[in-house]
């Protein structure tokens, strides 16, 4: 298993794992990727796989996402250790509790990178920047990063859309690239792209409350159900369904 992300070649393949503690924002950010959209009503029991053709740097891949589940703690991680070819792990910038249980999460991907090659990429990704205001963690995730040897984003579930595709297609980039990764990658801030004028990056990185039009390219195409340990079962349909979108 490993990044097959290939050059030219059809049928490229990412699995891509959202992990954190309840209420970081894993469903928002996977539903906010595959439908453009935010969502304010989830069940919170729910944990699945989706999946979606998206077109990263000129390549068809097909991008499964798996909402993982864990009610508390990190259970029988072994259902997305070998699955994954990347690692979201989450927090929300206002909550010290969902920082402190990505710790644990990278903990457990770091000890099984070490036995595990090419190593699967791991990104840290600060939720819900739009509470900025009510921020309790800041530099402690960017020393988190370098202390785990990953890339670093903050952004927002209800924000912008184009944040949030741009760190799930940096997932599947980092995926392909698999051993490229070094020690110690620069920590990167969503908002820092903004300010930093002389990278030269698209507008489409300001931060922006608007909702997008309905979505085009992030079509859902398939929905397995593969919960290892979670309560409920549900198709993307009844997910979405049970769901407020604003
Ligand atoms: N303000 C704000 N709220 C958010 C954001 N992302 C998620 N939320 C809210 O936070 C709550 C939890 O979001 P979920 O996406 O269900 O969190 P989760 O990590 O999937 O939680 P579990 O399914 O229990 O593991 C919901 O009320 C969301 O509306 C965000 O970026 N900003």
């Amino acid at each position: 298993m490993s990044g097959i992300l290939g050059k030219g070649k059809p049928g490229a393949e990412c699995n891509l794992v959202l992990l954190g503690v309840t209420g970081c924002g894993k469903s928002a950010l996977t539903v906010k990727f595959l439908t453009k959209r935010f969502i304010g009503e989830y069940d919170p029991c729910l944990e699945d796989i989706y999946t979606s053709e998206e077109i990263v740097d000129q390549q068809l891949v097909t991008v499964r996402v798996m909402d993982t589940c864990d009610q508390g703690l990190p259970v029988n991680c072994e259902r997305y250790l070998s699955w994954a070819n990347a690692f979201l792990v989450v927090y929300s910038i206002n909550n010290v509790e969902s920082f402190h249980g990505c710790q644990l999460y990278l903990q457990i991907l770091s000890s099984h990178n070490k036995t595990f090659r090419p190593q699967t990429p791991i990104i840290l990704l600060g939720n819900k920047l739009d509470m900025d205001r009510y921020r309790l963690v800041s530099c402690d995730a960017e020393a988190l990063a370098t202390r785990f040897g990953c890339l670093f984003f903050e952004l927002s579930a209800c924000r912008d859309f184009e944040s949030v595709q741009h760190v799930f297609y940096e997932a599947v980039r980092r995926s392909n690239r698999g051993t490229e990764r070094g020690g110690s990658v620069r920590p990167m801030f969503v908002e820092a792209f903004v300010e930093d004028k002389a990278l030269n990056l698209p507008s489409f990185f300001t931060p922006c409350y608007k909702e997008l039009p309905a979505p085009a390219t992030a079509k859902l195409v398939t929905v397995k159900t593969s919960r290892a340990q979670s309560k409920r079962r549900a198709t993307t349909f009844t997910l979405l369904k049970g769901f407020k979108i604003f």
